[in-house]
């Protein structure tokens, strides 16, 4: 009930009053109207104010909580047939004020005070939630000098400083960016020099490996071709040797 008060009206009622004797319902009426106070819970007050239903209300204020009673059957009274409940002792009429206050809660909401009821929500209840949500939102009634507040200034101010807020994200996206991009090329131009680096020194390296490969080239051609002399040298050399031998055989002879 406590979170409810601030939103609704509430009238509060005992069910099954049927089931209750009169003496305990006073009793009962009296604690929870006490109760109730001292919860701190708002219920719903006939309103006394105006003239017309002044003394009608403030009876009816004294009565609460009203004490009902429900029934879905008709039962025969005399010749009539009446909505109420039939005991072995006798039929409990709902619409007969001495036996319950149904007739009168009907009255109450649905014919005496039922403008009141719509204005209490509309102007209590609904001005609540309107006020907390606008301040929530940051549209406060009144200002810090407690003088009324322009909705119109407030909701410009809020979208300047809205579209300011934007503005500066905009900047900072900007600026982070720009950062990231920065960052991001002197990385590839830092790859790019190494690999570079890497490059030049492979290339040296097979420079090397290609004048190693050409010395050794030319040192085996040289030997080859000295190869070449000393058989030529040892081919004559044998002839030589061959003539001689035979020069002297035939001497011998
Ligand atoms: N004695 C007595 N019994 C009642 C009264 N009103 C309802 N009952 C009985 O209580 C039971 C529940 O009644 P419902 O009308 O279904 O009550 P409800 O509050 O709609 O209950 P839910 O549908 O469960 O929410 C039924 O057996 C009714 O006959 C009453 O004023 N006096």
């Amino acid at each position: 009930m406590k979170n409810i008060d601030s939103k609704v009206n509430i009238v509060p009622l005992i069910a099954k009053a049927d089931a209750i004797s009169k003496n305990d319902l006073q009793k009962f009426k009296c604690r929870i109207m006490s109760e109730l106070v001292s919860n701190g819970i708002q219920i719903y007050q006939f309103p006394t104010d105006d003239e017309t239903s002044a003394q009608v209300n403030s009876s009816m204020n004294g009565l609460l909580p009203f004490a009902v009673v429900g029934s879905m059957d008709e039962v025969k009274v005399g010749k009539r047939m009446v909505r109420g409940r039939q005991y072995p002792w006798g039929v409990l009429q709902v619409e007969n004020e001495n036996h319950c206050d149904f007739v009168k809660l009907r009255d109450m909401l649905l014919c005496t005070n039922t403008e009141d009821l719509k204005e209490q929500t509309h102007t209590q209840h609904y001005e609540r939630y309107r006020c907390c949500k606008l301040q929530k939102m940051g549209f406060p009634d009144v200002g810090p000098d407690n003088q009324p507040v322009s909705f119109q200034e407030i909701y410009e101010a809020k979208r300047q400083e809205f579209f300011d807020q934007c503005q500066r994200e905009e900047e900072e996206l900007k600026q982070k960016f720009m950062q990231r991009v920065k960052e991001k090329e002197a990385a590839f131009k830092e790859a790019e020099k190494e690999l570079q680096d890497k490059f030049e020194h492979l290339k040296r390296i097979q420079q090397e490996e290609t004048m190693k490969l050409e010395e050794e080239r030319r040192q085996l051609e040289e030997e080859i071709i000295d190869f070449y002399k000393m058989k030529t040298a040892s081919g004559s050399l044998q002839t030589q040797v061959c003539t001689n031998t035979k020069k002297d055989k035939d001497r011998k002879k």
